[in-house]
This record gives structure tokens, sequence and C-alpha cells, in this order.
């Protein structure tokens, strides 16, 4: 008989847990006979929770510690639905959703996203910054970060930079760079057994040990990039109290200028830390614990720290040290002037911000760092490719346009089967009044991506790596 979950929970991770929870332990244990749940948070780049709320009969019950955020049924039906390929929405976990809503994000900072793929929590703090400062989103592992590049092109944020550092080369030449901080740390995924219980296997090679030591580097690497003034979230997905607790200890100890500071989003079931399982300061008791035996999700902790000292307003200025490799065009390229041109596309764009790298066109955030030689997955927003004197618009440009700033849109309802069509990578029937040339083509108002207009028939260009399975 195959063996239920509380059966194949690891051995050493039960007798832990039961030690800490003490008479709790029954009804934690009993969370693991009850259903996970399925999440999802409106991109509020495109659209508010009450105008998607407005467009659709869907039932969905909010998630308590966000606002943006919902529960559905968990049916395939959401992922295979063309609003969430026009980047409506992100399927996340309804836990996953607090870190990134608790960080007090304002208009201009610069934000370091450390440990970001496949970027849940990028996509949430872009969403905050409302197209204005600098998002850097950096994952040790380039294979996860291409997901989270899809993510993050896909939502349509203009004003990331996609970086694949270790972080430990990145703290130099970023000291007290950025304004806010996300450490989603790479843990021993103990809160995610219930719903991938594969990660119990991985428990048993790699646990709380190997991953505080972990941590402890990242973090180290983190304060040092945070500004005086500066806010840090510290989150993982994880119960064990070295991981949590411990690390938050960690960084106290260490760093007097740091310290936890009282979380202001309210929430049902969101449960204090615990100072006295690492016999540490009282503030550690600021930072909350998600269990699954008291809120509507997986098992999570988050902590919000403040380093000491005045914000100087100054944001993002700071003591890089990196040579400026990409330099900025004196003017834009005559084959992306005649495209914007074409496409009618009514944007301005400052050549200084505009760079080419190969065949590739990228808008660089403003006030963008020099990255030197640092890796890097993207530098601000990829509009396109210049070759054989022609432009060759991207994907990622289309999916960041609004029906207002391009003249050239086809829009689609949503029950028109050309939709699926469209995200299908197929031709297209169209009207043959429309002239020749590039066109978007979105649905309900919502870009999905280029398409080239000749003679009443749409040559499909939605990128082939996102095509409807
Ligand atoms: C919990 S996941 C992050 C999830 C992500 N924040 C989200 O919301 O989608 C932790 C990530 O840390 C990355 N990671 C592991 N070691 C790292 C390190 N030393 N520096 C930076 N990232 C690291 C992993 O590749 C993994 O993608």
């Amino acid at each position: 008989m195959k063996k239920s979950l509380k059966e194949q929970l690891p051995e050493r991770f039960a007798e832990r847990m039961e030690r800490l929870l003490n008479d709790e332990y029954p009804v934690f244990l009993n969370s693991y006979d009850e259903n996970i749940y399925a999440g999802l948070r409106m991109n509020t780049l495109k659209i508010t929770p009450e105008e998607y709320l407005k467009m659709t009969d869907q039932a969905l019950e909010s998630v308590t510690w966000c606002p943006t955020g919902f529960y559905y049924n968990g049916s395939r039906e959401y992922s295979k639905n063309p609003l969430y390929h026009a980047g409506l929405y992100y399927i996340q976990e309804p836990s996953a959703m607090f870190p990134a809503q608790v960080l007090p994000v304002e208009a201009g900072d610069h934000i370091l996203d450390l440990c970001a793929a496949p970027g849940g929590k990028s996509t949430a703090l872009a969403a905050k910054l409302r197209g204005t400062g600098l998002l850097v989103s950096n994952d040790i592992s380039a294979s996860r970060a291409k997901a989270l590049l899809k993510n993050i092109e896909s939502s349509g944020i203009r004003n990331s930079i996609v970086l694949t550092e270790d972080p430990k080369h990145l703290a130099g030449p970023f000291e007290e760079y950025f304004d806010k901080i996300l450490i989603d740390a790479p843990c021993s995924g103990e809160g995610m057994f219930r719903k991938e219980p594969s990660m119990m296997r991985a428990w048993e090679k790699n646990g709380p040990d190997f991953f505080s030591k972990l941590q402890r580097e990242i973090v180290d690497c983190g304060v040092r990039m945070l500004k005086p003034g500066g806010m840090m979230v510290y989150s993982t997905c994880t119960f064990s109290v070295e991981e949590n607790e411990g690390t938050l200890k960690y960084i106290l100890d260490n760093y007097p200028e740091m310290h936890v500071i009282p979380i202001e989003q309210k929430g049902e079931g969101l449960m204090p830390a615990h100072p006295e399982w690492v016999d540490g300061p009282e503030e550690i008791r600021y930072a909350r614990r998600l269990w699954p035996h008291y809120v509507k999700g997986e098992g999570h902790f988050t902590a919000l720290l403040r380093k000491d000292g005045a914000e100087d307003g100054d944001k993002g200025l700071s003591k890089m040290r990196l040579s400026d490799e990409s330099k900025g065009m004196r003017e834009l390229p005559e084959e992306f002037v005649q495209f914007l041109k074409d496409g009618d596309i009514r944007l301005d764009f400052d050549p200084a911000r505009l760079i080419l790298q190969g065949d590739h066109l990228s808008y660089l955030p403003e006030n963008a760092p020099p990255l030197g030689k640092l890796r890097r997955m993207r530098t601000g927003w990829y509009l396109g490719d210049i070759k054989k004197k022609r432009f060759e618009p991207s994907g990622f440009f289309a999916r960041a346009l609004r029906p207002f700033e391009c003249g050239h849109w086809i829009d689609l309802e949503l029950s028109d089967a050309r939709v699926i069509k469209y995200l299908k990578c197929e031709t297209l029937e169209v009207s043959s009044e429309l002239p020749n040339g590039w066109y978007i083509v979105g649905v309900c108002g919502y870009s999905l991506g280029w398409g080239k207009v000749s003679g009443g028939t749409l040559k499909n260009k939605y990128p082939s790596g996102w095509r409807w399975q």
C-alpha cells in the first residue's frame, strides 16, 4: 500500500519537529493530510485585481496577507488561459507571496532580488516599482535563471537587469548600492514537503546544516550591498530553527547596524518567530512564521530588517567599482526609427540609454549601473535585433507595450479562435484592409506578441519558446 505523506516524512525531520512543537505537533502533522492551496497573483503592471475580477466569472478568494493574491481551484484552465499568457497574473503558492509583499518599495528604489529564480518575488517587486527605479534579479544558477528571464519578460517588466552571479562577486562592486534587498534564500525546503514530496529526498542529502552555512555566506553579501537606511527581507520556505531564527541571530550578532523590525502587513494565521529557540534578542519575534496548521498555505519564514543610517535620497548613486563597457548611443539607429514609424509606436527613447550588443538592441533602466564583466542574461528592456539593415522586434518588446503606445494593434476577443491559433504560432487571417507591416496581436487589450501583416494574412512572430502546448 502507498505510504501517506506523513509516513514518508524523514525520521530525523519528524523527531526535530516533535521536539520543537511539543503539544502542537499532532495538529502540525495532520496538516499533511490536507489539500494544498493553489494561488495566483495579479500583475498590477498590467491589471488591477478589481479590473480582473470584473472581466471573469472565476470564483477567487483573497489571500489575506497579499492584496493582489487569490486562491483558485488549481485547475489547469488557469495556466492554459490566454490572459495568463498575456502576463496578467502569475501562478504562485500563497505563502510565497508574503516576502515581496512585506518589503516596503518606494518609487525610484534600486532593488536587488539576490536569489531570484524562477521569479515569483521579482515579478511582484517589479509591479510594486510601477516601472520606476531598477530591479536587479540575480540567481547563481544560469539554468534556473532561464525561467526567471521568461517570467520577467512575459510580465512586461522594462526596468530590470538579470544576472547569474555568485553573490560574492556582486558584493564588492555593489557595496551599499541598493535601497532594498530581498534574500529568498536557498533552504532545506521543509515547508514544501506537502506540495513537493520529492524535496524530502533532497533534505536527506542536504539539510539545515548545509543550508544554514550557505545562507550566512549569502546574507553577508546582502548586508554589504544594502545602503545605510535600507531595508532587507530574509525569507525561507523551511521550518528549521538554524535556517530561520538562527540566521537572524547570526546577522544581529555580526552586524550591529542591522535590526529586525516589525512587519506591517497583516494576515490570518501569521505567527511570531521564536527568539527563545536560539537564545536571541527579543526583536527576532517581529519575524513571521507561516505554519501550514495556521495559514491557508505552505510553510514559510519572513523577516524584515533595516540597516542603521539615514537614507540619503540619492537613489542608486554609489561607489560603483566596475567600468562601463556598454555605452549608450548618440542617436537612435535608423532601422529602429523606421520600425517605430511604421508600427506607429508612440514612445520616446533616450539614445543614451540604448545599447547595441552584437545584434541585440536593449533599453537600459534609468541610471543603470555599469556591469563590467558580471555574468548577465538581460540588461534592461530587450527590444530586438538589427540584422541586414532591418530591425526585428523581440517578444519582450511586445509584452511590455500597451495599446495607447502602439497604433498598429490587432485586438482579439477572448472567445476568438485566432487567439489560441496565435499562441500556437500559426498564421492568422486578418482584414484585407489592414495596411501591410508589423502589428501587436493582443487579447482584450493586452499584448501577446508581434505579427507581420501582408495582404490580409498575419505571419506569426510569437516566440517559439513561448508556444502554447
Ligand atoms: C527559494 S529559491 C528562490 C525562489 C524565488 N525567489 C522565487 O520567488 O521564485 C532559491 C534560489 O536560490 C538560488 N541559489 C542557490 N545558491 C545560491 C547562491 N549562493 N547565490 C544566489 N542564489 C543561490 C537557487 O538557484 C534558487 O533559485
